[in-house]
């Protein structure tokens, strides 16, 4: 058999239906979805009198309109409030599960799923929601679908879908110390544009992924969508099966056996060809900051400012030209020199528990700065249980942070939480187009370490001497 990549692999395991030249269709082993894009895919199934084919395939949750202050009910906003109870009753009466409010299980759709085991290699997952290509950490195929598909996949567990090509992303050397996933994916889309991946499966592949810990395959995987990509997919290997066993939905006993041996078999054959290969050498990248109002827009802490004549087309340069204007910076200005307002830590990009970990680790002992608000959203229930177990929201509390419930929070102006206009804020979520964040706020995208450190100093600091400036400028009376 002519040997086929893993996505081949998946893709030929779900086709039901396939024509030349036509859309196939594929089985859906796993549906998750959220208040926002399920409301009339649940009407319309409604009014087809028709019932959800496998609602114990199916799992939902609330996270983009949820307040992470005061969880009690009746949520303020009437919007949010008739989205939250729409799922509600909709779980309800097609039964399906639905992690609610007050459940520990609730949180950002695509960090629930993995933490509860609910992510498989080789499964197809879809959810209305662009991130979806998150689960693909774990070698599954997943990718977001918009609200006349939820529709469709809630009636019949099947999708009509296009076979996208296949793109390697190979990241050989190592990420060096204090730079993180978080900055890999942003410089990879910072060197090939916010549509290099367009119409493409992109699987990660080489030594700095295989050294992933399965959180950061997720944050890599996560912003796959914002390269354009139809997905993203890492193989599946010890440290993937390690973070899955166990787990609430993870297949047990003989079962669990079973499962290992075929994703193992779910890897790229040896000669298998992609459509297109780039290679990035990781040990060249540093800790990345984002200046403009797009994903692409990202450059290292040692830099500075572009101008928009450094662009090579007039395309680029206009663009350029429109993110600083909205962004308030001068082209040449440091990026160390960039005062922020608020932080936001959190986000299905940055919202797991080793990016908390990460952050207290470097808020441990300090303050944040007198002039700037900031803020921990741990992604889901669990994870915020687990940080309180670690005592790390005694950490951020005792630095000044506020330590919140889970939920997207200030990741999308979709809940109380927004910045104000002007506000210029570091966040570890995802994107950073105008207005994301509260209309006229800016959006810095950056790691959880580099937004920790970032509230404690009120300006971006290279995280990978902390320790060393952190010290030298408390001595000082800066920090
Ligand atoms: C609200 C939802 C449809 C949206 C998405 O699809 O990604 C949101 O999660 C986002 O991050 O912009
Ligand atoms: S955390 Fe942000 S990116 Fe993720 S699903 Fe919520 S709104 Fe979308």
């Amino acid at each position: 058999m002519k040997p086929r990549t893993m996505f081949e692999k998946i893709w030929d395991n779900h086709v039901i239906h396939a024509e030349e030249n036509k859309p196939s269709l594929l089985y859906i082993d796993l549906h998750l979805v959220h208040e926002v894009t399920s409301p009339q895919a649940f009407e319309g199934l409604r009014l087809a009198g028709r019932k959800v084919r496998r609602p114990d395939l199916t799992f939902a949750t609330v996270d983009h309109n949820v307040p992470t202050t005061n969880r009690s009910l009746p949520i303020e906003d009437p919007i949010s409030r008739q989205q939250i109870e729409t799922l509600q009753q909709n779980c309800k009466e097609f039964g399906i599960t639905l992690f609610d409010l007050d459940s520990k299980e609730q949180g950002v759709v695509h960090v629930m799923g993995p933490e509860l085991g609910l992510t498989h290699p080789g499964k197809t997952i879809v959810c209305g929601d662009s991130h979806t290509s998150t689960h693909g950490a774990f070698g599954a195929l997943a990718f977001g679908i918009g609200t006349s598909e939820v529709e469709h996949v809630l009636a019949t567990q099947c999708l009509q879908q296009k076979k996208p090509k296949t793109l390697e992303v190979h990241v050989e050397g190592d990420l060096p110390l204090g730079v993180t996933a978080k900055d890999l994916i942003l410089a990879i889309i910072a060197k090939w544009g916010t549509d290099f991946a367009t119409g493409y499966v992109i699987e990660y592949t080489g030594e700095a992924i295989k050294k992933l810990s399965m959180e950061e395959r997720m944050t890599v995987c996560n912003m796959s969508i914002e390269a354009g990509a139809r997905a993203g997919l890492i193989a599946p290997d010890e440290t993937t099966f390690e973070y899955l066993k166990g787990r609430q939905f993870a297949p047990k006993g003989e079962e669990w056996d079973k499962a290992v041996e075929a994703w193992r078999k779910l890897v790229t054959d040896e000669g298998a060809e992609y459509d297109r290969r780039v290679v990035i050498d990781a040990s060249t990248i540093e800790p990345q900051v984002t200046w403009g109002t797009s994903p692409g827009m990202g450059i290292g802490i040692t830099g500075v400012v572009p101008a928009p004549e450094d662009f090579a087309t007039e395309n680029e340069r206009k663009a350029a030209q429109k993110a600083l204007e909205y962004m308030g910076l001068e082209p040449h200005t440091p990026m160390t020199k960039i005062q922020i307002d608020r932080v936001f830590i959190g986000s299905c990009t940055n919202g797991r528990i080793e990016d908390l970990r990460a952050a207290a680790k470097i808020a441990n002992g300090y303050k944040v700065a007198p002039h700037v608000q900031a803020m921990v959203v741990p992604g889901s229930g669990m994870v915020k249980e687990q940080a309180e177990k670690e005592g790390l929201d005694k950490i951020f509390i005792e630095a000044g942070f506020e330590w919140r419930e889970p939920g997207c929070s200030m990741c999308l102006a979709m809940n109380p939480d927004v910045l104000a206009p002007g506000e210029r804020c570091a966040s570890t979520s995802n994107r950073n187009f105008e207005g994301r964040q509260g209309r006229g706020g800016r959006t810095h995208l950056v790691s959880p370490e580099m937004a920790a450190a970032a509230a404690i100093a009120g300006h971006f600091v290279d995280v990978r001497n902390w320790e060393v400036k952190a010290k030298e400028e408390k001595a000082h009376g800066t920090v």
